[in-house]
């Protein structure tokens, strides 16, 4: 889900730097379907500029001949109107959102004791910025097709999630098992999009949409050079190179009581790159004018959370440090797609297994680590050392 370049948007050079941390923040999410949005597209020619997002960078060094000249057709002054909507609405949302959760606030502070309060507090502004980007990601979603619609763009690739899938009712995970019965917020607001995009497509067929449901991205491309940057809690792989740049103390492993072969959590880790092909083919689908199409992207491998910490710690050639701890909510025990379905209509395949994802996360994290902010290599002593 970007020219082949690693370093901060023109998104929020040129107008609205709140809505380029947005962009970089969810770089899995909305961002990565608005890529691939084609020939005429406004909109993924405006992120394809935007080096924040992990994927569409990927897209473009994957792709640079295919999607780097349709990059160059931009229509910056319809997209940045749109954004600059977006921005000017920011407040009036985040006051909706802090009078919503006053009262809850102010329970919590008769009910607890000061630390504990503390940690709520946390808990609920996580919350409320989470909120308030999935209110974010629905409203662009919305802005995107309608501008998409004015300049009669109709071909689109979103960026959904397995998380749309929920608890999984049985694995591996195809594209027929039931949607809807999401465990977080962002889960629902892929959920949604999912959805709005079904209708939009019910009532106007000539769109062409091809929806990809993630598994969950791992790694960084092969060049060091373009990789995650997060701006918020970061996921499981991320944190773990955070911690072996100093960056993190210790990773908190949420639960090992899990029913797994070693209790904690098992899911389907995908090289970003991968991912970042699986969209080329999905580019080509969408171009056979293929009508509405879903494809789960992931290799159809469940790993746990020790096997990654473990596959990581190889790779870099030094140990992360974990404490187990009690269960995340909201979290599956297991998921894992099967991806035969985008083998078969995509001619798409997951290509790089777990040694290589480990590998590029690091290249990635020892030449940036402080992400996007870093002057070059600053980890001289950067070495791959082991195989796993
Ligand atoms: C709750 C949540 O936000 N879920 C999102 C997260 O899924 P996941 O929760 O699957 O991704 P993750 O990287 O946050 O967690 C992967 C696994 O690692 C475990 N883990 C993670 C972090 C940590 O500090 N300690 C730890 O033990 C976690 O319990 C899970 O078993 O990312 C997905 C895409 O990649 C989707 O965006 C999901 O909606």
């Amino acid at each position: 889900m970007n020219t082949p370049v690693s370093h901060p948007s023109q998104i929020s050079e040129t107008n609205k730097g709140a809505i380029g941390s947005q962009i970089s923040e969810t770089n899995k999410r909305a961002i990565g379907s608005q890529i691939s949005e084609t020939k005429k597209g406004a909109i993924g020619s405006q992120i394809s500029e935007t080096n924040k997002g992990a994927i569409g960078s990927q897209i473009s060094e994957t792709n640079k001949g295919a999607i780097g000249s349709q990059i160059s057709e931009t229509n910056k002054g319809a997209i940045g109107s749109q954004i600059s909507e977006t921005n000017n609405k920011k407040g009036a949302i985040r006051s909706q959102i802090s009078e919503t959760n006053k009262g809850a606030i102010g329970s919590q502070i008769s009910e607890t004791g000061f630390t504990d309060l503390r940690n709520r507090i946390t808990e609920l502004r996580n919350r409320i910025t989470d909120l308030r980007n999935r209110i974010t990601d629905l409203r662009n979603q919305q802005r995107c097709n309608k501008v998409m619609k004015e300049h009669s763009v109709k071909n689109l690739i979103f960026s959904s999630s397995c998380t749309v899938y929920g608890d999984p009712k049985y694995l591996p995970v195809d594209e027929n098992h039931p949607t809807g019965g999401c465990t977080n917020p962002y889960g629902k607001t892929k959920f949604f999009i999912e959805e709005i995009l079904k209708d939009l497509w019910k009532a106007d067929p000539d769109w062409n949409i091809v929806v990809l449901r993630y598994f969950n991205p791992v790694g960084a491309h092969k060049s060091g050079r373009i990789g995650e940057d997060p701006k918020c809690i970061p996921n499981l792989m991320p944190y773990c190179a955070q911690i072996l740049v100093g960056k993190m103390k210790e990773l908190k492993v949420y639960g090992n009581d899990y029913d797994t072969p070693d209790g904690t959590g098992v899911r389907d880790y995908i090289h970003i790159s991968d991912v970042a092909t699986g969209h080329v083919a999905a580019q080509t689908k969408v171009e056979e004018k293929c009508g509405l199409k879903i494809y789960n992207l992931g290799t159809g491998q469940g790993y746990s959370v020790m096997d990654m910490i473990n596959a990581f710690s190889a790779a870099a050639g030094k140990p992360v440090k974990y404490r187990i701890i009690g269960r995340r909510p909201g979290d599956v025990a297991s998921t894992y797609s099967k991806p035969d379905l985008a083998a078969k209509e995509l001619g798409w395949k997951a290509t790089r297994g777990l040694n290589t994802m480990c590998e590029d996360l690091w290249r990635w994290q020892t030449m940036n680590p402080d992400g996007f902010n870093s002057n070059g290599p600053t980890h001289k002593k950067h070495k791959l050392t082991q195989k796993i």
